[in-house]
């Protein structure tokens, strides 16, 4: 007897009564069905067992138990969730050798171009004589800081000159900081209000200013981006994948 074909996807959320997760389950579009969801309590593996794809946007702290549930199940893993550290990132890699993970800071198709403009951007101007830095604003109930959004422009900006991230990162300025180190990306966070996310990329020389502004106005932007990213992710082979290749730009 044929497969049945039609058989409608079963979408897990991790985080499903949080603001992504409601966002999400509110438009999961037709050929896909919620086969259920978790809070800060819930089973991962159990709910990675009923699903074809896990969507997770929930804490840092959870994403490397996660990934571990996911290298042992090789279901895919769409990962929205930002403020791990450089060890959460070495357990999704993990978990991607045997499952495929879509994994973005930000899941909104404005920032895809916003990310590879900023690389272009920095590989154009001169690190010594533009200087980068990264403005962010976010709801005051955000947690982690700066948004992984920035992080991930930073990162661009860091390739884009060929740079170690990690080596020109400018962490928080506070008291005497003396001046501004060449070829440092610097970072600003700011909190208020219900402020869905808004990121801004500044290059400022002594003469003149170029800037890329981001403003996501309603969550749906991102759901929508991360129901498109598990829909592809069905059926995948294991592997650490973006939103460029969700769309198509590599
Ligand atoms: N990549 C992207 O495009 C976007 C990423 N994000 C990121 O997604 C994450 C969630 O954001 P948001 O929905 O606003 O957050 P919320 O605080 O509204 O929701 C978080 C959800 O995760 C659950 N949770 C909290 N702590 C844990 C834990 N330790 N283990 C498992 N689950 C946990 C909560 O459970 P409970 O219901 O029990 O409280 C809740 O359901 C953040 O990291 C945020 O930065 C947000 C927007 C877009
Ligand atoms: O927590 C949020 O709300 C958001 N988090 C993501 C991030 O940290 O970049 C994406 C978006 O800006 C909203």
């Amino acid at each position: 007897m044929a497969a049945d074909t039609a058989a409608p996807l079963r979408i897990g959320i991790a985080g499903r009564d949080g603001r992504m997760g409601r966002a999400i389950a509110a438009i999961l579009p037709e050929g896909t069905v919620l086969a259920g969801g978790i809070g800060r309590e819930g089973d991962f593996a159990g709910l990675v067992e009923i699903c074809d794809v896990v969507i997770d946007f929930t804490h840092a702290t959870a994403i490397g138990p996660h990934a571990g549930a996911i290298a042992l199940s090789g279901r895919p893993w769409v990962l929205g969730t930002t403020g791990g550290d450089a060890v959460d990132q070495a357990r999704v890699a993990e978990a991607a050798a045997h499952a495929p993970v879509v994994q973005a800071a930000n899941f909104s198709p404005g920032v895809v171009l916003a990310t590879h403009l900023a690389k272009l951007m920095a590989a154009a101007l001169p690190a010594g004589s533009y200087d980068a830095e990264i403005v962010e604003m976010h709801h005051r109930l955000k947690r982690d800081a700066p948004s992984g959004t920035a992080l991930a422009l930073g990162r661009a900006v860091a390739d884009g000159r060929e740079m170690a991230f990690d080596a020109v990162r400018l962490r928080a300025r506070e008291g005497e900081t003396g001046p501004r180190p060449p070829g440092g990306i610097g970072f600003a966070a700011l909190r208020g209000g219900a402020i869905v996310g808004e990121h801004e990329l500044r290059f400022t020389s002594d003469t003149e200013q170029l800037a890329i502004v981001h403003r996501a106005f309603d969550r749906s932007v991102f759901a929508q981006g991360a129901i498109r990213a598990a829909i592809w992710a069905a059926g995948r082979t294991p592997g650490l994948y973006g939103m460029g290749d969700v769309l198509g730009l590599g």
